[in-house]
């Protein structure tokens, strides 16, 4: 395990995401909070990066901005070569739906829906009939191991059981990056093992790319490299290499 200083390195090879020169700042009343100032930096394909650093650093703020949640104020944010803050917002809701996979700490599934229901959602959005829409959700819960759960409600799963219906309906558009923000924040230790095993399976025998914040150190090596977003010096960030 190496521990290297960001741009050295950016190989340039690959990048699916790259981030230039990213800034963002909140305002808190008359105050203006800088949380990101001046951050570059590239994800490249088939990474699964987890994002490290203490409450505060940002870190979700910057998965919110290579997801199109939200906009920077200064930078540009390229995926597969598009920059994203180009687009408007309507553009960037339909570029969302089609690019990124979301998994969140609380699964926020569909309490009213089936596992299967819930999968199937964000299909809706798309040309796909019912036929072809149920197979992949099908086949999406048996790749997280739940071919069993299919027609279970939220409330009738444990904790591990959803986040795994919610990392299938996160997969089953065929999304060009999964984001994951604390996926295993509310779990047991076994739960959470189980959970990390799937989002490596999908990185490495499907090349999924995964970008995870987590504060956890546990779930952070399950990751191929851990980035930390350093407060006090926002633009700062270590890498540690796990190949
Ligand atoms: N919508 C918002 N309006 C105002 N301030 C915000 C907003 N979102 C985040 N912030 C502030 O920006 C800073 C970074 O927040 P962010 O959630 O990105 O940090 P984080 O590293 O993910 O923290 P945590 O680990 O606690 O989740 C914090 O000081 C937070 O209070």
């Amino acid at each position: 395990m190496t521990l290297l200083h960001i741009s050295e390195a950016r190989t340039g090879e690959d990048v699916l995401i790259a981030l230039s020169d990213v800034s963002k700042s909140y305002r808190r009343g008359a105050q203006i909070v800088p949380v990101l100032a001046g951050l570059t930096f590239d994800i490249r394909r088939k990474e699964f990066l987890a994002l490290m650093g203490p409450s505060g650093s940002g870190k979700s703020t910057m998965l919110n901005l290579i997801a199109g949640i939200d906009s920077p104020d200064q930078g540009s944010i390229k995926v597969g070569g598009e920059d994203i803050t180009l687009l408007p917002e309507a553009e960037l809701a339909d570029w969302r739906a089609a690019n990124v996979g979301f998994i969140f700490q609380f699964y926020n599934l569909m309490p009213v829906l089936t596992a299967l229901e819930n999968v199937e959602l964000p299909l809706t959005l798309t040309s796909l009939g019912r036929r072809e829409r149920r197979d992949r959700a099908q086949l999406a819960l048996s790749l997280v191991g739940l071919s069993d759960r299919v027609k279970h409600l939220p409330s009738e799963l444990s904790g591990g059981q959803q986040q795994r219906v919610a990392i299938a309906r996160a997969i089953v558009t065929d999304p060009t990056v999964l984001v994951a923000d604390e996926p295993t924040g509310d779990l047991d230790r076994q739960s959470a093992k189980e959970v990390l095993e799937i989002m490596q399976r999908l990185n490495r025998d499907m090349g999924r790319t995964i970008v995870m914040v987590t504060h956890d150190h546990r779930a952070a090596a399950h990751a191929k490299r851990i980035m930390s977003l350093e407060k006090g010096d926002l633009s700062y960030l270590v890498e540690q290499r796990l190949e």
